[in-house]
């Protein structure tokens, strides 16, 4: 128990370090690290010369953990702007060293150029109980393994097509959301809706409804799925502990400390799956995957190119596991943080407004805006690809790994190095974006100063869903999400703060917490009235 305790302190102080505890947390692993007769040789390729300039301030055993705050993203933006050199800085972020790339052009070298060099990922030992020994695509290493994955992913279940015919899919489960609201409304006027609640149960259900068809929310297993896949998503994200102390997390101590609880979700989803491919083996025949453009949900999908592509049925667990966890999180935060903007700008809503409401086929009034509507909504559009420059879901994107040498800006990056980009720090940069801090849609139209700037990897300084050969698979199925939700909740509602925040005028507070995604630290509470 005193072990356990000791290991959940320093995991908040890992990220919440101030120089007291960083006294305490060296102490302590020091004594560990006695205890254990380890030696450290973390660092001995490391030759200094060529390497990227470094903090000054490295601590023994916690290194430049305590120049990191509580918000990595911010704290490493200052800390480039102080001591990086050509956008790059290496942080040796316990006892792992770390390359942090800071500009849009050294992030253009790392996701391109040297991209076929940087395209894996550092081992993690919750994704490998988690996620299946790290065969599902996000942490599988760069190599034979993730090629057959990604493909089976990108070709099949996350196609334009595949997005497309899950079309009917989605607008039914936003209409039943607007139902529910109007209901409400009609029923008790003035009621305060928890959207941060209302808005992840809408990805949670409709990605619950992608992967496994329509019957799971009967049976409430799309509430287990939501369950897991945020107990999975707290113990991947943020600085884990186990990642930046590898030695540490040898230890057999600290693996079952540290290993437990991921082996007790692991477990859950493992029983979870195994129900339901044994229900879907009883109940029916796998089709063949030629057939994807009917709406047809990615178990079967997989369980129809088991065969083709060589997968294992813990390979089809962990793409599975992928799915949940990248879809539902993400999907939701550019949702919540797109509505909690707009509250706080309110003649940008009113502009929102005013294109949604007049953009139907013929500018009637519908039950619903469909899919179809949504080609004539450019400021929708530009609002959430804004949402998504000022809060990107994922601020380092996932951690990028060398599997050989090479240079960056003439500083040498050694084979089996970290890379972190700062996502979030490129998408703020002053000397791109002009007003980078503010949520200006307009700024993306297409008269806009950067209507030319897309968010498929082809620019460096906005790369919300990475760039390159890791470039996220899923970010069709995600704009897809978000557009008809957004649009819908705009177009039948008008919307307000609670009554006493709203006369007094109150913005909505915006403050983040880090983690492996940049969450809200407030739930986003809202007042609507039809419209
Ligand atoms: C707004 C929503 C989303 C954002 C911002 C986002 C962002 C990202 C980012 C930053 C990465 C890592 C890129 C890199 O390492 O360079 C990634 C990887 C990935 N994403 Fe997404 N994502 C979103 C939604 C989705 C959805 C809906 C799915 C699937 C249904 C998905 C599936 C994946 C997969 C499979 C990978 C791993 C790619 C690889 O390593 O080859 N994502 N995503």
């Amino acid at each position: 128990m005193a072990l356990e305790a000791a290991y959940h302190y320093l995991q908040l102080a890992a990220v919440h370090v101030t120089s007291t505890q960083a006294i305490l947390l060296a102490a302590f692993l020091l004594l560990v690290i006695r205890l254990a007769r380890l030696k450290t040789s973390a660092q001995t390729e490391w030759k200094k010369q060529q390497l990227p300039p470094s903090p000054p301030g490295k601590l023994p055993i916690v290194g430049h953990l305590h120049l990191i705050g509580s918000h990595p993203h911010v704290s490493f933006r200052d800390l480039d702007a102080k001591y990086g050199r050509n956008g790059l800085m290496l942080v040796h972020v316990g006892a792992v060293p770390t390359i942090v790339v800071s500009t849009p052009q050294a992030a253009e070298v790392v996701l391109r150029t040297q991209d076929h060099v940087l395209a894996s990922r550092p081992r993690s030992p919750v994704a490998d109980i988690i996620r299946y020994g790290s065969t599902d695509v996000a942490f599988a290493p760069y190599g034979d393994y993730w090629r057959v994955a990604r493909k089976v992913v990108t070709s099949h279940l996350l196609s334009p097509k595949m997005v497309f015919s899950k079309r009917r899919d989605r607008e039914e489960e936003v209409s039943l959301v607007v139902a529910k609201i109007k209901d409400i409304c009609a029923t008790a006027p003035g009621t305060v809706l928890d959207m941060s609640e209302l808005l992840g149960g809408y990805t949670s259900d409709f990605v619950c409804r992608a992967v496994l068809g329509e019957s799971h929310r009967k049976a409430g297993r799309n509430k287990v799925f939501r369950e897991l896949t945020e107990i999975s998503a707290s113990l991947l994200g943020g600085f884990n502990l186990e990642d930046y102390f590898p030695r540490l997390a040898n230890l057999d101590v600290f693996l079952r400390l540290i290993c437990a609880k991921a082996k007790g979700v692991s477990q859950r989803w493992d029983k979870l799956f195994n129900e339901l491919l044994s229900e879907y083996a009883r109940t029916s025949q796998p089709s063949l995957h030629n057939n994807e453009d009917s709406s047809e949900d990615f178990v079967h999908v997989l369980l129809s190119l088991q065969k083709e592509y060589g997968l294992t049925t813990d390979n089809i667990k962990a793409i599975l596991v992928n799915m949940f966890e990248a879809a539902i999180e993400t999907s939701f935060l550019v949702l919540e943080y797109s509505m909690a903007e707009l509250m706080n700008n309110r003649h940008i809503l009113a502009k929102l407004q005013k294109e949604v409401r007049t953009s139907t086929s013929n500018g009637r009034k519908v039950d619903m805006i469909m899919e179809e509507d949504l080609s004539r909504m450019p400021y929708l559009k530009a609002t959430i690809k804004e949402a998504m420059r000022v809060h990107p879901p994922a601020p380092f994107l996932l951690p990028h790994f060398s599997t050989d040498a090479c240079k960056i800006n003439g500083y040498l990056i050694p084979a089996g190095t970290r890379v972190i980009v700062n996502a979030w720090a490129l998408a703020r940069d002053p000397s791109c974006w002009e007003r980078a801090d503010e949520f200006l849609p307009d700024r993306f139209l297409e008269d806009g100063r950067d209507a030319e700037v897309d968010m498929n990897g082809k620019d460096p300084r906005f790369v919300p869903f990475g760039a390159g050969r890791r470039i996220c698979a899923g970010a069709n199925f995600a704009i897809a999400t978000v557009e008809i939700m957004l649009a819908n909740l705009i177009y039948h509602f008008d919307w307000k703060l609670q009554s006493d925040l709203e006369a007094a005028g109150a913005k909505v507070d915006m403050s983040d917490q880090f983690g492996m995604t940049l969450r809200r630290k407030e739930k986003l509470h809202l007042v609507p009235s039809i419209f």
